[in-house]
C-alpha cells in the first residue's frame, strides 16, 4: 500500500543549553513528558540537545516509548545523518529506500538533499508519524510493513515505473538507513543482489556486524559464507564508527556505517548457476576446519576433489577458509564441468 503524506504540526520546544548542568536538568524535564515506563533506559546523555529535543517531541506526540523488540534506538546526532547521506552522495533527483524511518530524522536529511524517499516502517505509529511530518513535501512514500517480509523488488519496480524511470541503464536508486540491528542479516541478504536497481547500499549497523561483514578475508578465523556473498555482489567499505551515546535510548553496543557499492548483474563473477555456487559455499563451510576433499564428498570422491583443486591451482589439502571468492568460482566452475 503506497500512501502519500499529510502535514506535521510544527511546535518546537526551545533548544536547551549545552552546558552539562542545564542539559541534565532539561533532560529530566523532558523525561517527564514521556509515558511513565522504564525511564532508567534514558540515563545516557545525548549527542545533540536539539536533535534530542526533536526526537522526544515526536515520540511524545504519539505517547510512544521506544520498543526494544523493534530495535528502536533513534539517532540523536543530525551530523551522523548528514554523513550517512554524504557517504551515499545523495543528491537532487535520487530515489532512496529507507528502512525504519522512525521519527524521520534521517528522512529529513534525505528529502532536504532533494531525494524522493520510499520508507518501509514496521511500527504503525512511526509510519503515520513520519507520513504526517513530510506530507507537504510530496517526496515521501511510506509503506507500513515488516521489511523482512515485504517484496521490496516489486515495491521498487512500481516506484520506478511511476516515475517513468527504466530499471536498466543508469541506476537511480540507493539505500540509506539506520536499521534495527536485529534485521541486519535479512537486509543485507535481500538488498545486495539488487544491483540492477540500487547502485549503493549505505547502512548503519552494529559495529561488530559491520566488521564481520566487511573485514574478514580468506585465512581469517572470522571468514564465513556471508563474506563470499557480500563480495560476490558488492564492494563493501567500513566507513566510520558511531558510538552508542548517539542513540536514544542508548544500545549496549556501538554502531558503524558501511557502504556496499553494488555490482551490476553483468559484473557478477561468472558462474553457470548462482544457486549451485552458493550451495557449494555452504557445503564447503559446513566443516570449516576440514579439508574440502572431505566436506565435498557428496559431490565427488575425495580424489576427484583433489584433482579439481590441483587443476585450478590450489593445494589438494585446501580448507574453505583458505579460498578467496575467485578460488571458489574456479573450483565451482571446474566441478560443474567434470
Ligand atoms: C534504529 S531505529 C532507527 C530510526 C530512525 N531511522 C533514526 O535514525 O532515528 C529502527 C527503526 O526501524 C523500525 N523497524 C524495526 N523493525 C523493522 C522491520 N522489520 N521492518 C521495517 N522497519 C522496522 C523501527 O520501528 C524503528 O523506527
Amino acid at each position: 500500500m503506497l500512501s502519500s503524506v499529510q502535514s506535521f504540526p510544527p511546535n518546537p520546544i526551545s533548544a536547551p543549553s549545552t552546558s552539562k548542568i542545564h542539559h541534565n536538568s532539561w533532560y529530566s524535564t523532558t523525561l517527564t513528558r514521556l509515558p511513565n515506563r522504564r525511564k532508567s533506559l534514558f540515563i545516557v546523555c545525548a549527542a545533540n540537545p536539539d536533535d534530542y529535543n526533536a526526537t522526544l517531541k515526536a515520540l511524545n506526540s504519539r505517547k510512544r516509548f521506544p520498543r526494544k523488540s523493534l530495535g528502536q534506538h533513534y539517532m540523536l546526532n543530525s551530523t551522523i545523518n548528514d554523513q550517512l547521506a554524504a557517504v551515499a552522495n545523495v543528491k537532487d533527483g535520487d530515489l532512496v529506500l529507507e528502512i525504519g524511518p522512525g521519527t524521520g530524522s534521517l528522512t529529513n536529511v534525505l528529502i532536504s538533499a532533494g531525494a524522493t524517499v520510499l520508507a518501509i516502517e514496521k511500527d504503525p505509529h512511526m509510519a503515520s508519524l513520519v507520513q504526517e511530518r513530510f506530507a507537504d513535501t510530496g517526496r515521501l512514500m511510506v509503506i507500513q510493513e515488516d521489511f523482512t517480509k515485504c517484496h521490496i523488488r516489486s515495491h521498487m519496480l512500481s516506484l520506478l515505473e511511476s516515475k517513468n524511470l527504466a530499471v536498466t541503464g543508469t541506476r537511480h536508486a540507493k539505500v540509506v538507513a539506520n536499521i534495527p540491528f536485529n534485521i541486519s542479516k535479512d537486509v543485507v541478504k535481500q538488498l545486495l543482489p539488487m544491483g540492477d536497481i540500487f547502485s549503493e547500499v549505505v547502512l548503519l549497523l552494529q559495529d561488530e556486524t559491520a566488521i564481520r561483514l566487511v573485514e574478514p578475508s580468506s585465512r581469517s578465523s572470522e571468514y564465513r559464507p556471508i563474506n563470499i556473498f557480500v563480495k560476490f555482489y558488492s564492494d563493501p567499505e567500513y566507513k566510520f564508527q558511531v558510538p552508542r551515546a548517539n542513540f536514544f535510548p542508548q544500545p549496549k553496543v556501538d554502531g558503524a556505517v558501511v557502504s556496499f557499492k553494488l555490482k551490476q548483474p553483468s559484473d557478477y563473477p561468472a558462474v553457470p548457476s548462482v544457486k549451485s555456487f552458493f550451495s557449494l559455499i555452504n557445503s564447503a563451510f559446513n566443516g570449516k576446519r576440514k579439508m574440502l576433499r572431505n566436506t565435498l564428498q557428496h559431490i565427488c570422491t575425495p580424489s576427484e576433489i583433489e584433482e579439481t583443486l590441483r587443476t585450478v591451482g590450489l593445494p589438494a589439502t585446501s580448507r574453505p577458509e583458505e579460498l578467496t571468492l575467485d578460488d571458489f568460482v574456479k573450483l565451482h566452475n571446474s566441478l560443474v564441468n567434470t
